[in-house]
Formats: C-alpha cells, sequence, structure tokens
C-alpha cells in the first residue's frame, strides 16, 4: 500500500490547560477525500494547523510520507492550510499570491499570472481584485486569496478550512468546482475538509473523522 501522504500518531494539542484532543490517529492518503467533523470547538482548525505543520503537536508525531518530518518547510510545501481567515501581508492581493514561490524549497516552480487570473474569474471576482491592497478586503474576498494562494503552489494535500463559509450560493458552488478540479488534475491529491454544512461534506467526501 501506498504510504500516507501525512500522518499524525498519538497526537495531542493542549490550550492551556486543556488538552483540545489526544491519543489521536490519522492518516490521509494518497487521493483520500476526508471530512473532519466536529462541534465548534472541537479542534478542527487545530488538526488542520497540525497536519501542515504550523504549530507543533504537544504529543505524538508528525509524519510525512510515512516518516518523520525531516524539512518543515518542504512539509509546508506539500501540505497546504487554506484558512477561513488567511493571514495576508501588506501589500497587494497579487504580492501574496506570488509570495509562496519565492521560497527555497520552491526552487522551479513560478508564479503564472495568467492561471492566477483565470482562477479569480472562475471565483466570480473581478480581475482588478489582484492589484488591490489587501487591506481593504472583505472577508469573503480574503478567503479567496487564501484558496487561491494554496491552490496555485499546487500542494499534494489541500487541507480546507471551511473554504465556502460566509460565501454566496454561487461563489460557493465555484469554490467546490475549483477544488474538485483542481484534485482531478493529480489523482494522488488529497482533500481534508472542515465545514458546518454537513450536506457539503457528504458531498464532497467519502469518509469522516469525529472529533
Ligand atoms: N491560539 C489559541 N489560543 C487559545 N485557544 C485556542 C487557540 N487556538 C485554538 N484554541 C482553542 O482550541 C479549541 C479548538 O479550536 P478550533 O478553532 O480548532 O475549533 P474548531 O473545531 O475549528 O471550531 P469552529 O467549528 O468553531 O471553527 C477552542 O476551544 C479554541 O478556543
Amino acid at each position: 500500500m501506498a504510504s500516507p501522504l501525512v500522518s499524525v500518531q498519538t497526537a495531542g494539542r493542549r490550550v492551556g490547560e486543556r488538552w483540545v484532543w489526544r491519543g489521536l490517529n490519522l492518516d490521509v492518503a494518497p487521493g483520500d477525500r476526508l471530512a473532519v467533523r466536529g462541534p465548534s470547538g472541537a479542534g478542527k482548525t487545530v488538526l488542520l494547523r497540525a497536519l501542515a505543520g504550523l504549530d507543533a503537536l504537544d504529543e505524538g508525531e508528525l509524519l510525512s510520507e510515512g516518516g518523520p518530518v525531516r524539512s518543515l518547510p518542504r512539509h509546508r510545501a506539500e501540505v497546504a492550510y487554506a484558512a477561513q481567515r488567511p493571514a495576508l501581508f501588506d501589500g497587494t492581493v497579487e504580492d501574496n499570491l506570488r509570495a509562496p514561490f519565492a521560497l527555497a524549497v520552491r526552487d522551479g516552480q513560478r508564479y503564472d499570472a495568467e492561471r492566477a487570473r483565470a482562477l479569480l474569474a472562475r471565483l466570480g471576482r473581478p480581475a482588478d481584485l489582484l492589484g488591490q491592497s489587501v487591506d481593504g478586503l472583505s472577508g469573503g474576498e480574503a478567503q479567496t486569496v487564501g484558496l487561491m494562494r494554496a491552490l496555485l503552489t499546487d500542494p499534494t494535500v489541500l487541507l480546507l478550512d471551511e473554504p465556502t463559509a460566509g460565501l454566496d450560493p454561487e461563489r460557493a458552488e465555484a469554490v467546490e468546482a475549483v477544488i474538485a478540479d483542481a484534485l482531478r488534475a493529480n489523482a494522488r491529491r488529497a482533500a481534508v475538509w472542515t465545514s458546518h454544512d454537513a450536506a457539503q461534506l457528504d458531498r464532497v467526501t467519502d469518509r469522516s473523522l469525529d472529533l
């Protein structure tokens, strides 16, 4: 069997004295479509951030391709976290989309402006958004930029934190379609979703982890 792309073993994350979750085992396999379900505060975001290597586990191990993570920058380049409220740095939208390609781990990958424009259009946003400062973005626009930033880097694992929350139905449908395309483009690519829309999770995933 192929190695899981990313795993946690006997993993725990603590906030202060309280364990958010503990003793957690999860393998994300090539081609996986996984829903992470649980009530608000169950630790879904905390888990996605841990899988992306953005926050360290307090207990247990994060694995990449079945082995220890040797390089966090490399791991993060393969396992992309698309946040509901992404951290964007001062500058334009395009500056933010371009930034990941400046990292040494992405040597050989180039920012594709045409692809960014096409993606933006598919997501129902005007082309001039690229030149706008991130300062004035609405929550939904910022979320779109975060998703685009993740998709344009062609990660192996897409961690999608409520990717359509707060979007109108038309844009939400466009987001689902764009993600479906990204998964079709690479059979190994896996997606891990959180959503408060149970019908959406039923539609786009085929197995669940309950927190
Ligand atoms: N940086 C932090 N500082 C303090 N507490 C935190 C931090 N990050 C997460 N928590 C706490 O950890 C718990 C899990 O949070 P998390 O955001 O992962 O939940 P969630 O399942 O994604 O919830 P929701 O469905 O509301 O988005 C919550 O009790 C939250 O308050």
